[in-house]
């Protein structure tokens, strides 16, 4: 079905039309029989990607299915996501990244990209099939043990030599459980001594990302840094980048959370497991220096990490419950409410053409221009929305933003040039 896009502001910088062709991609004169729709006052930009999304499925499929995930991801603006290996079975196999590509496919609403597993099972022992997952129908390019550590540098050393045969990156949980110790659950600082609560320090982060630049230097291979949370690894990634700049033949990226850039570890104090998460969250400090590195491009990207929990795992006594919260829906209102002097056009460079470009999604991220495909998400910049957990297409509610009010609205988003929300509901 063809499309015609009238008004919208494209990135916020001019007014322009966008036609749709019946093939899904932009073209430069607008289709006779066209469905149209009204965008005048909205901003037009490509369709979002998220390079760390966790779906459930396999496994869990009471807390999220790619369908369901695909839908919150379509609701957020997202046309492409990146699916995290710590399903169950884990994602380690081509046969296995085979699979959640073409549930994917199925489901037809986002780009569905599995990312696969460094080390068999998540072990941290012994390498993953990278070679086969990378040349299986999922063409897999980006590997990760999210939600562990890569922790023995031998085989992060090995892993990064691997993929670097065919420009594949490892994107590292960035911890080391030598520094933490296995019942930590929060900020190591003034606020988890008071609450009686064992913490992560920064440094067990810090030291890790350290290690990884050091390694992506030494293999001239590309590292990318999950879920950033601490200034110090602001510093050590600023660095690495200049250096890394200089040398021309190895990469370091990383990217950040929406629930880092605007919540703080003082929201523990009633013992909520809603706000516990991997990473913690962190002082006013460290918050403070996450959005100075966004602006200024030491940190490349905005993810997600939505991580969805049915209620019997998240609603526990603190120390007990599980890791996580969802994030699709919101990620684009949190962006605008912490960041509101980002102009959309970074915007878009932070939530769409960088997380595409690291992920190799050449699809995705492109120009809202003839010949790109048409993948859009049409934003009201004037509105703000207070958020209900209860209105989600996610299967969890393990929602941080409830009763909070976010800047902007996802109003449609067009994938391939299907309109797969319009009126900010699914079609
Ligand atoms: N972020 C989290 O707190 N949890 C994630 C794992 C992870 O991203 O490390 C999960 O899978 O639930
Ligand atoms: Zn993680
Ligand atoms: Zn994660």
């Amino acid at each position: 079905m063809s499309l015609v896009i009238t008004g919208a502001s494209l990135l916020g910088e001019r007014t322009g039309d966008l036609y749709v062709d019946d093939a899904g991609r932009l073209v430069d004169e607008a289709p006779a029989g066209a469905e149209t729709i009204d965008a005048d006052g909205l901003v037009a930009l490509p369709g979002l990607v998220d390079l760390h999304t966790h779906l459930r499925e396999p496994g869990r499929e009471d807390a999220e299915t790619v369908l369901t995930g695909s839908q919150a991801a379509a609701l957020g603006g997202y046309t492409a996501i990146l699916a995290m290996a710590n399903t169950s079975p884990v994602t380690d196999t081509a046969e296995a990244a085979t699979r959640v590509w073409e549930l994917g496919r199925e489901a037809g609403l986002v780009h569905v990209q599995p990312v696969g597993a460094v080390t068999r099972g998540l072990g941290g022992e012994e390498l993953a099939e990278l070679g086969l997952m990378h040349r299986s129908r999922a063409g897999v390019t980006v590997f990760s043990d999210d939600g562990r550590c890569v922790h023995d540098a031998r085989v992060m050393r090995r892993a990064l030599e691997y993929v670097k045969a065919f420009g594949g990156v490892v994107s590292q949980h960035s911890q080391d459980p030598s520094l933490a110790g296995p019942t930590a659950c929060c900020h190591e600082g003034e606020l988890s001594g008071r609450l009686g609560l064992p913490g992560w320090p920064g440094i067990a982060e810090e030291v890790i990302v350290a290690r990884d630049v050091m390694l992506a230097r030494h293999t001239g291979s590309r590292v990318h840094v999950a879920h950033v949370s601490t200034a110090g690894s602001v510093e050590v990634l600023r660095w690495a980048k200049a250096q890394a700049k200089e040398d021309g033949h190895w990469d370091v990226t990383a990217e950040v959370t929406p629930h880092h850039l605007l919540l703080t570890t003082d929201l523990l104090s009633g013992y909520d497991p809603t706000f516990k998460v991997n990473p913690p969250l962190r002082p006013q400090e460290d918050v403070d220096a996450l959005r100075a590195a966004l602006a200024d491009g030491t940190i490349d990207a905005v993810a997600t990490d939505h991580a969805p929990h049915a209620r019997h795992d998240k609603e526990h006594a603190f120390v007990d419950a599980a890791f996580g919260m969802v994030g699709l829906e919101t990620a684009l209102g949190v962006v605008r409410t912490a960041l509101p002097d980002l102009s959309w056009s970074d915007v878009a460079r932070v939530m769409s053409v960088t997380p595409a470009r690291i992920a190799g999604l050449a699809e995705q991220g492109r120009p809202l221009a003839p010949g790109s495909p048409a993948h859009v998400v049409l934003v009201d910049p004037a509105a703000s929305v207070t958020v209900d957990r209860d209105a989600s297409a996610s299967l969890s509610r393990n929602n941080p933003w409830h009763g909070r009010g976010l800047t902007s609205r996802v109003v449609h988003t067009v994938y391939a040039g299907r309109v797969t929300v319009r009126d900010g509901d699914l079609t």
